[in-house]
């Protein structure tokens, strides 16, 4: 049986000028709230303190999914956004764009011991995911795993990264424009 959340996720999907839009999936409160559910899930007993997200669609997630697991989120900002703070930095490999992101994480924000959960809307190489996780570890923080909406990484980096997914990237419409 298919589940809400999938079913509501690939009711709003589209592609826009050969573009992934999930921003239809966030302004629908039915798909929203089933989505944030759908990512909380698999972690909803799994001791995580904290919930982690990438600017910008992983903030929006990030936050929701945080809320629904009652715990805080942690912000990891891309670019040159003020960002106040002893920060550790990394440099990603290139994404799915092929582009090196330098990624931040306050330092504070990450306890030792602290058990983090990554949340994002989509995987593809990983290697966001991957920079984050090192600055997580290098914080003295436990890496929870990583949820998303869509999975479209191998199978080395979906067992490497612990990723869960709501749908995978070969469920989706096929490619417009
Ligand atoms: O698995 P990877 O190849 O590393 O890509 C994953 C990242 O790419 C997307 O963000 P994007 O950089 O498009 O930014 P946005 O959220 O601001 O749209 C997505 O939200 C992930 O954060
Ligand atoms: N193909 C894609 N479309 C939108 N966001 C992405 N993040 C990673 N891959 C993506």
């Amino acid at each position: 049986m298919m589940s809400h959340a999938r079913g509501l996720a690939l009711e709003r999907f589209r592609w826009i000028g050969g573009h992934a839009d999930v921003w239809q999936i966030f302004r629908d409160p039915g798909a929203l709230a089933a989505v944030v559910g759908g990512l909380a899930g698999p972690f909803r007993d799994d001791g995580v303190t904290a919930v982690c997200g990438i600017e910008s669609r992983g903030f929006l997630l990030g936050a929701a999914v945080a809320v629904e697991l009652g715990v805080g989120f942690v912000a990891v900002r891309k670019g040159e956004g003020i960002f106040p703070g002893e920060k550790l930095t990394r440099r990603s490999d290139p994404d799915y764009r092929g582009t090196r992101q330098e990624l931040r994480l306050q330092r504070a924000a990450v306890g030792p011991g602290e058990r983090v959960l990554l949340v994002d809307d989509w995987i593809e190489t990983g290697s966001q995911a991957s920079a984050v996780r090192s600055m997580i570890k290098q914080c003295g923080g436990h890496w929870a795993g990583c949820t998303v909406i869509v999975d479209q990484t191998t199978p080395a980096r979906r067992a490497d990264l612990g990723v869960r997914s709501i749908i995978t990237a070969a469920e989706l419409p096929a490619r417009e424009g």
